[in-house]
């Protein structure tokens, strides 16, 4: 039985497509935290943050919009994933991705602070690898694990807290990586899991290295998942598809696996765009995988000794 803490992160102004403020509201109609209480867990749901005003920071790349904004997200995220982490499990309800740069730095301090080891596992078609400085959309949710590794580049943030090592961040269905997230994940330790080496290995020897690695490290995880990891013939409701993504069937296998290890200590659900579902397909297909991640299962089968 886990205590999880639901936190809302209506987060808008990451990307260029209006909708994904409303993703916290759709997860909790898709059913979110019944599906939680239904598997034994305890709910606390602390409702949706609500960021301070954006004071006006400003970036040599004039690409970049809503800078102060995605700042103030940042803070008061970061702050409330500090704050709940002792409580239980924070699930963070999205809000496209820029959610990351708070989430991931409030796990980050409280995870230092306890002595322990932050290790990140990235579901996603994107490798979210800009700096403020690199990217050429300007969109800052394609940046939250190059602040969360450390990267240079982050001058209008504050410093992150704790810095994640590559060797400890893990990316899992990436099949879309821009030229300057090319390079930089080159000077890396941080782990790759294109499609390409899924398909070739499946999920679970990629996934089990990985866990292992934690769990050995008495690590604590993040697991960040963005709905366009998905294939968009079952998860149509974000702003950027990529076609080729995980099955159905791969995307439950990822959860249960995570499940049964046993091992993640806080959740991210991004991207979701309401307004782009059918009929709240991709919502429930989310809330569904989460039921896995939580221990949903067909057959209770005696687990792998890690
Ligand atoms: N979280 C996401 N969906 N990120 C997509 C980023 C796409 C592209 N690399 C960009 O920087 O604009
Ligand atoms: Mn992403
Ligand atoms: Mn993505």
């Amino acid at each position: 039985m886990t205590h999880c803490i639901l936190i809302g992160a209506p987060v808008d102004e990451g990307q260029r497509r209006p909708g994904c403020l409303m993703g916290p509201a759709a997860y909790r109609v898709a059913g979110l935290p019944r599906t939680l209480t239904d598997l034994g867990h305890t709910v606390e749901d602390r409702g949706d943050v609500v960021p301070a005003p954006g004071r006006g920071q400003t970036c040599a790349n004039a690409a970049v919009h809503h800078l102060p904004e995605t700042i103030a997200w940042t803070e008061a995220l970061a702050a409330a994933a500090s704050t709940a982490m002792p409580d239980g499990l924070p699930i963070f309800m999205g809000g496209d991705h820029s959610l990351s740069l708070g989430t991931v730095a409030g796990v980050a301090s409280h995870a230092d602070a306890a002595g322990r080891p932050l290790f990140v596992i990235w579901l996603d078609a994107h490798s979210d690898f800009h700096t403020v400085e690199t990217t050429t959309s300007g969109n800052l949710h394609g940046t939250p694990m190059a602040y969360a590794a450390g990267r240079a580049g982050f001058d209008p943030f504050p410093p992150f807290p704790a810095p994640v090592p590559g060797e400890n961040i893990c990316m899992f269905g990436i099949r879309s990586v821009d030229p300057a997230e090319h390079a930089a994940l080159a000077e890396t330790e941080i782990t790759v899991n294109d499609m390409r080496v899924l398909d070739e290995q499946g999920i679970v020897a990629p996934l089990r290295a990985f866990l292992d690695r934690v769990r050995a490290a008495n690590g604590m995880l993040h697991v960040s998942l963005d709905v366009d990891f998905l294939d968009p013939s079952f998860a149509p409701a974000v702003g950027t598809t990529v076609p080729g993504g995980t099955t159905f069937r791969e995307a439950h296998l990822v959860c249960e696996l995570l499940h049964e290890s046993g091992l993640m200590t806080s959740l991210d659900l991004v991207e979701l765009n309401p307004f782009l579902d059918e009929r709240g397909k991709t919502a429930r297909a989310m809330v569904d995988l989460v039921g896995s991640l939580m221990g949903r299962k067909v057959f209770d089968r005696p687990t792998r000794a890690f």
